[in-house]
């Protein structure tokens, strides 16, 4: 089964055929499926010349298949059952997607919250192997997790090269640590970009240890691949001319919904791979998962194999390889380099700034509403007088093309632990953990607004949406939600903990915000569970 594009509405169809017409005319379908850097300008070329390799990786990374083999069976003889991924961004997003597709297990580590990263470390670390994945082999978060876990695995008497695994570039710093401290090391292809990993050893060799059938996704590209040269018949290009003719008519907003696929969580990976190769230079196309689709004129609605004014059908490998192929063309339309994330650094540069200070600069609350402190600026500079104000002034001033991002630096699994009686039924269940869950924010301000409103978890959020926000259209309105520490974890070798590091995050990404002039502001929860109840409720306090 191979995979198909398709329109609901007839405008899309007809403006989708005529970007896709003049891009054959331009002879790009083919000139892509061959690998020319020179499609998205001359400044654009000297990266896409080392970024293209993505478009061979369903034949190329076959050859990764009998190590990733090896690997899988040491794991197996040494009852190691409980993987973990240590990896942001496209590092980690692609090997979530495939396992839960695959319905096995892999506990994501995308955080730097010491809640998170604990609830990871006490969970059978007897049987843990860990992957750490970096393409760079400098990225903070993933450095800090390999940092901990050294340390917890040789408090427990266990040798840290008998259950970390690396994933990383050829020549990267990472690769000189693990040689060194004896881990096994698969290398990726270098010429190919984070977010188009999914089919390199990034997306395997994790997906692969937690039992996904590796092989069958590069199957499933394979079965696509042929159709990417092609004028006709060819669901890149359709994909990519539609996303990117709807977005010069102003439909920048793309709502992607995957309630009836058997593909399970696609709408995040997708999210990165838009997000961070369009949004920049001013422009871009913005990403909304979760979302119940709006009336917004500028919103589309993509379907993965679900109806929306866009569905895209098929498996999991053929999704990949199709959402790449059509962000390339995406990009040529918009006038801009997709495999370049300009902005990204600019946050890290601020987090690094500010952990070499003694203290972080938090500055002073300026309003304190229960277990809730508020710290920024609103629109219009009056002092608000509780929580609801905040959130309406936050509202108000979306402007009539913007949208409204919720970042949450909280750990995303806590929701889990709020109460419930012991004979619950799941709704009874499913309810308790949406009254205890930051993201349940999104859904109850997106009602009162007709703008879309997105919620991404930090830092996690900061490899994908974060380029878009600072580098994107400049119309976006920023709720940043912190919280306090109750238990911190140590980086082994590093003057920070975790704690500290999330925080200089969240606030060197708000420096980059209000640096642009947007509205950023953040609450500071000082009690977490009462923090997200009144949070919850103040959403509803119109
Ligand atoms: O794999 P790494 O080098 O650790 O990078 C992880 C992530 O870092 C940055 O945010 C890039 O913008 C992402 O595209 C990348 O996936």
């Amino acid at each position: 089964m191979s995979v198909s594009v398709t329109f609901g509405e007839d405008r899309l169809a007809e403006q989708a055929a005529e970007a896709a017409a003049r891009l054959v005319s331009e002879g790009v379908p083919e000139a892509l499926s061959n690998g020319d850097p020179t499609l998205w300008g001359p400044d654009a070329e000297p990266e896409a010349a080392i970024r293209l390799g993505w478009l061979d990786l369903p034949q190329s990374s076959r050859r990764l298949l009998p190590q990733i083999g090896e690997l899988v069976e040491r794991a197996r003889e040494r009852g190691l059952d409980h993987v973990v991924l240590a990896g942001m961004g496209g590092s980690s997003l692609a090997p979530e997607v495939i396992t839960t597709t695959a319905d096995v297990p892999l506990t994501v580590l995308d955080t730097t919250d010491p809640g998170q990263v604990l609830r990871a470390l006490r969970d059978r670390l007897d049987r843990t192997v860990l992957v750490v994945a970096s393409k760079s082999g400098g990225t903070v978060e993933t450095d800090s997790h390999r940092r901990v876990y050294e340390r917890a695995f040789r408090e427990a008497g266990i040798d840290p090269a008998e259950r970390i695994v690396v994933v990383t570039d050829p020549g990267s710093p990472l690769e000189r640590t693990a040689v060194e401290a004896g881990y096994p090391v698969v290398l990726a292809d270098p010429n190919v970009g984070g977010r188009y990993s999914a089919l390199t050893a990034f997306g395997l060799v994790p997906s692969a240890l937690a039992g996904a059938d590796v092989e069958r996704l590069l199957d499933e590209a394979a079965e696509v691949r042929p159709l990417l040269a092609r004028a006709e018949g060819n669901p890149g290009l359709d994909l990519g001319a539609a996303l990117g003719a709807a977005a010069l008519a102003g439909r920048d907003k793309l709502v992607i919904e995957d309630g009836l696929s058997e593909i399970n969580g696609l709408p995040d990976w997708i999210e990165q791979l838009i997000a961070e190769s369009t949004g920049k230079s001013g422009r871009g196309i913005l990403p909304v998962v979760g979302a119940e689709p709006g009336d917004a004129p500028d919103e589309l609605l993509a379907g993965i194999d679900s109806d929306g004014v866009l569905t895209v059908s098929g498996p999991l490998g053929g999704q990949f390889l199709v959402w790449e192929y059509a962000t390339a063309i995406a990009g040529r339309l918009l006038g801009i380099d997709p495999f370049n994330q300009p902005n990204v650094a600019e946050s890290k540069e601020n987090t690094g700034r500010l952990l070499d200070r003694e203290e972080l600069p938090t500055g002073t609350p300026i309003l304190v509403d229960g277990p809730v402190e508020v710290y920024g600026e609103l629109p219009g500079g009056e002092v608000p007088k509780d929580l609801p104000e905040v959130l309406t002034r936050l509202l108000e001033a979306i402007p009539e093309d913007g949208y409204l991002a919720i970042m949450a630096y909280l750990d995303r699994e806590a929701a889990f632990d709020a109460p419930h009686a012991e004979d619950a039924s799941f709704e009874e269940m499913t309810d308790a953990w949406s009254a205890a869950d930051p993201a349940t924010l999104r859904g109850r301000l997106a009602v009162r607004t007709e703008r879309p409103v997105t919620f991404g978890w930090g830092p996690r959020f900061l490899h994908s949406t974060g380029q878009y926000h600072k580098g994107g259209p400049q119309n976006g309105v920023f709720l940043q939600i912190t919280g306090a520490v109750d238990e911190d974890v140590e980086v082994p070798g590093k003057p920070y903990t975790l704690g500290r590091l999330q925080l200089a995050q969240a606030l060197g990404d708000q420096d980059a915000l209000a640096g642009r002039g947007r509205p950023a502001v953040r609450l500071h929860l000082t009690d977490r569970t009462a923090g997200v109840a009144r949070l919850l409720e103040a959403a509803r306090e119109a």
